[in-house]
């Protein structure tokens, strides 16, 4: 029997106390509702009055997501069936299933669609260029080079295009990489290369030319790499003179990113430039509740002079924005406290300073350590050893030690209690490291630049 089924009851009950607004509704929509299967992560949840199924789908389906997710630990899919939809609905559970693995594969984000992302004053033109490009792709704008500051979407409208090209057509092959991952893979591949007679070089290639779509993330920080230019440029060709499509994020246009070797610029260039700037207070508040909608959010009520406060208070970075609220969610549902201003205030006061400028503290390097490796902060603040999660640790004790004033014992106390000696071991660790790992000393260098762009 599965976790779901075990703790049905919990979970008909705290949709009972959470989200029914009477007994009634209870006793007639929920209590009724049977488990049908579990398979993989889906729940299939039987609803035996055929007439009710539009209903509950669209009043309760989040809810019964938030609820079993709460109550099991893990997150599933729900879909409702009647006794007419199973076979129906379970094929179209495999088919999504089927196209999750290819989404998988190209290193796609599910939640980076061009449904969940709000158009605003900021952005039209990109988001205009990126759904032209994912309608024809390899095509009129080729290649696509998005541009723009920090968190402001690059990313999510890039995933968005790629998503868009494989439902249409699966069969595409598609590949998202950062030009962090693209430069680590192709010192390793030189490495080993020079060890193997060139076999890893020549699987280096055949990964990133052979595809109808490439698209390249955050490209300036292959800048001033030579080798990686050079590759790069090659891969370029290739895909380009088969017809392919490239897409390529920077945080500045090619005329200004200084190091850009002249054939690349002019390649970035043959195809359509597109910015993205920060955005207006409407947009913010728009993307606040897109957000709200789709984590599940409104349960909390949060009131709207609370949203209008984050809107007016974070203005430039997205993921801030999006960070703030994340944290006064957290704030209220640990501390239990009501979601007012003064919340909000203190869950912006760690984002934003008085004067808007990013200031590095240990909290700020823990956030991009731990986004940047896609650990979490309980992790890294944890007692776990394994080196998925060490070596960002160390390198986030490193960076600490490098960028701000705090002494050890202190970074100690932000990691959830280290001692001094554990600090000191893990920077001195990191410090060798980067004596002799080129592909290392890259990423340390991205996360210091992700720290503090300027
Ligand atoms: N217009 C939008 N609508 C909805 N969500 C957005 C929008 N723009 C950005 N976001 C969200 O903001 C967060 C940061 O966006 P993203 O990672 O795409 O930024 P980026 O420009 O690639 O940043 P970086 O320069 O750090 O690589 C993501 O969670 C993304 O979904």
């Amino acid at each position: 029997m599965s976790i779901v089924e075990e703790k049905w009851e919990e979970i008909l009950q705290k949709m009972k106390t959470e989200y029914c607004t009477s007994n009634i509704s209870y006793t007639t929509w929920i209590e009724p509702l049977t488990i049908y299967e579990v398979k993989d992560d889906t729940v299939f949840i039987f609803v035996s009055l055929k007439a009710s199924i539009e209903h509950i789908h669209d009043k309760y389906l989040l809810p019964f997501r938030v609820c079993i997710a709460e109550v099991t630990g893990k997150e599933y899919q729900v879909e409702f069936v009647t006794e007419d939809n199973v076979q129906v609905q379970k094929e179209a559970v495999a088919v999504k299933k089927q196209n999750d693995a290819i989404f998988e594969q190209a290193n796609l984000n599910p939640k980076y669609t061009f449904d969940t992302f709000v158009v605003g004053n900021n952005n039209t033109f990109a988001h205009a260029a990126s759904l032209a490009v994912a309608e024809s792709p390899g095509n009129r704008y080729n290649p696509l080079f998005i541009y723009g500051g920090v968190g402001l979407g690059k990313t999510h409208l890039m995933h968005a295009i790629a998503h868009f090209i494989l439902e249409n057509d699966p069969t595409k092959k598609v590949l998202y990489v950062t030009s962090e991952t693209f430069t680590n893979e192709l010192i390793d591949a030189l490495k080993h290369g020079k060890i193997n007679n060139e076999n890893a070089t020549t699987s280096f290639r055949e990964k990133y030319r052979n595809n109808d779509v490439l698209l390249i993330d955050d490209i300036q920080f292959i800048i001033g790499k030579e080798s990686t230019q050079e590759e790069f440029f090659h891969t370029f060709n290739h895909i380009h003179g088969a017809g392919g499509q490239i897409i390529i994020s920077s945080d500045k246009p090619p005329k200004d990113i200084e190091t850009l070797e002249a054939r690349l610029r002019t390649r970035f260039e043959w195809g359509l430039i597109a910015d993205i700037s920060s955005p207006d207070y409407e947009t913010r508040m728009a993307i606040l509740r897109k957000k709200e909608e789709l984590d599940g959010l409104d349960r909390y009520h949060i009131p709207d002079e609370v949203l209008q406060y984050i809107a007016t208070n974070v203005k430039s970075n997205i993921r801030e924005l999006e960070g703030s609220l994340n944290k006064l969610i957290a704030l209220a549902v640990l501390e239990n406290k009501p979601i007012d201003i003064a919340l909000a205030a203190e869950a912006l006061k760690d984002i934003i300073s008085p004067d808007q400028n990013r200031v590095v503290t240990p909290g700020l390097i823990m956030n991009v350590v731990s986004e940047h490796f896609n650990v979490s902060i309980a992790d890294l603040k944890g007692k776990k050893r394994n080196s998925e999660i060490v070596l960002p640790r160390q390198v986030f004790m490193y960076l600490c030690n490098e960028l701000t004033d705090e002494p050890l014992k202190s970074i100690g106390i932000e990691l959830g209690g280290k001692d001094h000696s554990t600090v000191s071991h893990g920077v001195q660790k990191i410090e060798s490291l980067l004596q002799e790992d080129e592909a290392l000393n890259n990423t340390v260098n991205i996360i210091k630049k992700k720290i503090n762009p300027i």
